[in-house]
């Protein structure tokens, strides 16, 4: 051989034939890879920022929810302002209702499910579809087959008169928003405008390609890394991550991601916005 102790290359798996955002339900280093390795875990909880890997996913019934298991990855228990966790609806499945006050967004990561409300119109959301339900929105997302959704729930911080509707849409129709100083594609999810308390950046990075700012910030951030893999940094610690991994980053920590490997990273970033942090 050429002397070079050469690893198993990484096999090129034909990325193009798998359905948007596979890796979020197949990710590479899986749990079943890892669960005859005593007491090792990717998952890492500080005081500014958590790294939660799919080894470390707990699931349970999702109460109020019909037939689905919920993973809770932030809560307010880490001194987060919002809920964040994965929906695994089975067949013949459905939602239940966010607490009062609470409004939510649903992201459809695999499979589809059906959103009805009040007015009985009903869409078919499918991978890469989402919903915004503002609070108190009587809705009902309905599965026959399987879905797997990111959901973000959180209490409504009221702002003057302002109000928020009902919001269905799919990342592929968002269009790309100037990031002056930086090299990463981006669109939002929910409108900018002052209504809108937070706000789900899609985040594109090529590999090789890596935030510019250094960011330290008073917003919270729920990362949920849908495609490709890379380095993040929080705080004084740098982490490999991989789709399907959930980041929480509490106010002020510093973080920067860079993108590694041969296919594009993607993720999904819940964000704070439009409101006076005091
Ligand atoms: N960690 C991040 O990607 N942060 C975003 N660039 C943001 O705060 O907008
Ligand atoms: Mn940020």
């Amino acid at each position: 051989d050429d002397g070079f102790c050469s690893a198993p290359s990484i096999v090129e798996s034909d990325e193009k034939s798998k359905p948007i955002y596979w890796k979020v339900t197949n990710p590479t280093l899986s749990p079943s890879h890892l669960q005859d390795l005593p007491g090792f875990t990717r998952s890492v909880y500080k005081r500014d920022h958590a790294l939660i890997t799919p080894e470390s996913h707990v699931y349970s019934p999702l109460p109020d929810w019909t037939n689905t298991l919920g993973a809770y990855f932030v809560t307010p228990a880490m001194g987060s302002h919002f809920v964040m966790y994965l929906a695994k609806m089975k067949e013949m499945s459905s939602s239940g209702l966010p607490p009062r006050d609470i409004e939510r967004l649903v992201f459809v990561v695999e499979g589809a499910v059906t959103l009805t409300n009040t007015s009985s119109s009903s869409n078919k959301l499918t991978v890469d579809s989402y919903a915004y339900l503002p609070p108190n929105f009587h809705h009902s997302l309905d599965c026959v087959e399987s879905a797997t959704l990111v959901v973000f729930e959180r209490r409504y911080e009221h702002l003057g008169s302002h109000t928020t509707e009902l919001i269905i849409g799919s990342t592929d129709k968002q269009p790309l928003l100037e990031t002056p100083g930086e090299v990463f594609e981006l669109r939002k999810l929910l409108p900018v405008s002052l209504a809108y308390d937070f706000n789900i950046h899609i985040m594109d990075f090529q590999p090789g390609e890596f935030l510019n700012v250094k960011e330290v910030h008073y917003n919270q951030h729920g990362l949920l890394l849908l495609e490709g893999q890379g380095i993040y940094r929080l705080g004084d610690n740098w982490y490999p991550v991989q789709a399907r991994d959930v980041i929480w980053m509490a106010p002020f920590v510093p973080q920067w991601y860079a993108a590694l490997g041969k296919t594009r990273s993607r993720y999904l970033l819940y964000k704070d916005v439009n409101r006076n942090p005091l």
